[in-house]
């Protein structure tokens, strides 16, 4: 069993990654099993070491006493060439373009944070470990070519730093670590830091209880309203549909069909084979990245389809009853993963689906990355049934329009709603292996609320502009049809081009795409761009969705608020995930965050703080 040199609360010399740094960081906690030390540095960055990277006071000080008086020895009156890297300096190299006036007060401030002594016995130039300090993100997601379930990734035991926040498990939610001992002094022999969930969300369990029935009935009344003569809120409940109306067991078997194709889809052997971002254990999963493909493959099956003169206006008949039976999958499918949650180890949990508390867990989702063997269900669910169900509602829909107005083509509302939304999900998938970066997947546990909102809330709500265009035909000028046209285009630009900025950049800073940009230096080694969308507002992607969300809500006209449910859904998202995001990111960059807040004052939209 090995043993902890350092204590919790010690004060010891911390190595900063990458570089032969050596600050004084405080002891936090001790993973026994991974035998990482979490430490924190005097700015408030929290990192995990391991014992190697830890020297106390003492040694460190005598090491540097011995170097200097050698050295002294050795060379009298030459002074060496410094080729140290600290922090700062590393991120200021990527910063190469910043402002002098701000790189002068970066410097004040990253020099009064850390004050870096280096290690005199080794060599300083490391020009690699630089690079992954600054692509601890983007690039884990990298393409493998070898075929096994989980790999042990390089910084387990023997190789890298952990750049992980353990207190701050990446969604801004508080979890504790239940590792203390009544003496402070380390346990040897305890197994590893369990987690458990502290910052319940959503209003905690009473929240998640009423949530848990009224998104599903929202969604209901919405589907009811939009399929109305009168769509007005007011109106609502006109025409209540009868029970057993709602409910049809060849369309149960349509969806379980539908589901069925997908997953076999998605486990097909094309496309490449990429690894996610390391757990908690240290291991990383492989993930098939074949969307764009399965999204062809599913257009030639419909084309087929359509061809034999299968009737898709089916969908907009029995829409009720698709949305019922999507919903049973989902209770079924949550209860199954809850259920087999119990099975699951500690480092297999989500952060925030670990309360003890059922009802909450069960909204939330216990398990981070639940499989059956290669097949990932959290990942199959996020992309692939829901969005795809969603272009082939919007067509089945197009068709109805037709069927329903006796048109010989489809109105350009109806058009625009649908190319627009393809477009979307074209880009969805095109860009499919981003989403192993983001906090769905890296952070959210996989429980009833993700579950309802890949499979229900997706393919029903953001179609509801198709559906509502069926019974609701609203003429659209030239000019408007050039104006929704330029709105989406300006939408997709301003949301593809952050997206890519930001991931390009953790990839690699020095890429040309985006080593012009001006940037912040944080204490992490990573940089915060600060020019370009993100010198314009903190979430330029979120403000290019908003500004598409719009652009597929105005084809629908001013009659009714109902189509305008997507657009009031998104800002609502994005305006909680940015507090989520921004709570993080203090937290992750401290002092750096701030800065970057003040060079960049407004979150989504400009002139908004
Ligand atoms: N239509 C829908 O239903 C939804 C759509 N979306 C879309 O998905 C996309 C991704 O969104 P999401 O995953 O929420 O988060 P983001 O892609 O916005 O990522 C936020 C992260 O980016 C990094 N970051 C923040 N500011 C900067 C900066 N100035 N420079 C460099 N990096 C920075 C930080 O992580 P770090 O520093 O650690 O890299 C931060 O945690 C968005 O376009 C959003 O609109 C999202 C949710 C729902
Ligand atoms: C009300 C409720 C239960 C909402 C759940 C929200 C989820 C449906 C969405 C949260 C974030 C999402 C994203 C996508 C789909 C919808 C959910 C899961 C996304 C994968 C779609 C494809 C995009 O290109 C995307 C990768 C940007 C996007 C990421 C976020």
């Amino acid at each position: 069993m090995p043993t902890a040199r350092f204590l919790i609360g010690d004060t010891v010399m911390g190595r900063w990654p990458g570089s032969n740094l050596y600050y004084e960081v405080k002891v936090l906690s001790y993973d026994n099993k991974a035998r990482l030390y979490t430490v924190i540095y005097k700015d408030g960055t929290e990192l995990e070491l391991k014992e190697s990277d830890i020297t106390s006071l003492t040694v460190f000080k005598q090491g540097v006493a011995r170097s200097r008086s050698r050295s002294r020895s050795r060379s009298p009156g030459r002074p060496r060439r410094s080729r140290s890297r600290s922090p700062a300096r590393t991120s200021r190299r990527s910063s190469s373009r910043t402002t002098d006036v701000r790189k002068e007060k970066l410097k004040e401030v990253l020099e009064v944070r850390l004050t870096p002594v280096l290690m005199p016995h080794e060599n300083n130039s490391n020009s690699k470990h630089e690079k992954k300090e600054e692509n601890n993100t983007a690039n884990r997601a990298s393409t493998i070519t070898e075929e096994k379930t989980e790999t042990e990734s390089e910084n387990q035991a023997g190789g890298r730093y952990n750049l992980r926040h353990r207190k701050d498990q990446g969604d801004g939610k508080t979890v504790e670590l239940e590792q203390k001992t009544e003496t402070g002094v380390l346990s040897q022999t305890k197994p590893p830091a369990a987690i458990k969930t502290t910052d319940l969300e959503f209003g905690g369990r009473v929240g998640v209880f009423f949530l848990m029935f009224l998104l599903p009935v929202t969604v209901l009344a919405l589907l009811i309203l939009c399929g109305q003569k009168d769509a007005s809120l007011q109106s609502f409940p006109l025409e209540l549909p009868a029970l057993q109306s709602l409910w049809d067991w060849q369309v149960f078997g349509i969806v379980l069909l539908w589901l069925l194709f997908q997953a076999v889809f998605s486990l097909l052997p094309v496309g490449k084979l990429v690894e996610g971002m390391p757990l908690k254990n240290g291991k990383t999963l492989k993930y098939r990245i074949n969307g764009f493909y399965a999204l062809l493959l599913t257009a030639v099956a419909v084309g087929v389809a359509v061809y034999q003169e299968v009737d898709l206006s089916y969908i907009h008949a029995h829409f009720l009853q698709f949305y019922t039976s999507a919903l049973l999958i989902v209770t079924v499918l949550s209860v199954y993963l809850f259920v087999r949650s119990r099975w699951a180890s500690e480092d297999e949990l989500a952060p925030g689906g670990n309360s003890g508390y059922i009802i909450y867990d069960f909204f939330m989702g216990r398990e981070l990355n639940p499989r059956i063997k290669n097949f990932d269900i959290k990942f199959f669910c996020e992309m692939r049934p829901g969005l795809m169900g969603w272009v082939l509602i919007n067509f089945a829909m197009l068709q109805a329009e037709m069927k329903h107005q006796n048109l010989e083509n489809p109105s350009p509302a109806m058009l625009l709603v649908n190319i627009f939304q393809l477009l979307w999900v074209v880009d969805g998938f095109w860009h499919e292996e981003k989403l192993l970066t983001m906090m769905d997947i890296v952070y959210d546990g996989f429980g009833f609320m993700l579950t309802f909102g890949d499979l229900a809330f997706v393919p029903f709500t953001f179609t509801c502009q198709a559906y509502y265009l069926v019974s609701h035909p609203n003429e659209l000028s030239l000019f408007w049809i050039i104006t929704l046209i330029t709105m989406n285009g300006v939408g997709y630009y301003i949301f593809r081009k952050a997206n890519s900025q930001k991931f390009t950049f953790r990839k690699n800073p020095s890429d040309p795409a985006v080593s012009h940009l001006k940037t912040i230096p944080t204490a992490t080694g990573k940089s915060l761009i600060v020019s370009g969308l993100w010198g314009w507002v903190r979430h330029p992607n979120y403000l290019g969705d908003i500004i598409m969300g719009l652009a597929w809500s105005l084809p629908c006209g001013f009659n009714h608020l109902i189509p305008y449910f997507y657009l009031i859904y998104l800002i609502t998202l994005l305006v909680h995930r940015n507090a989520r995001d921004e709570r993080q990111c203090r937290k992750k960059y401290g002092s750096a965050w701030e800065e970057y807040c003040k060079a960049v004052p407004y979150r989504i939209f400009p002139g908004i703080y």
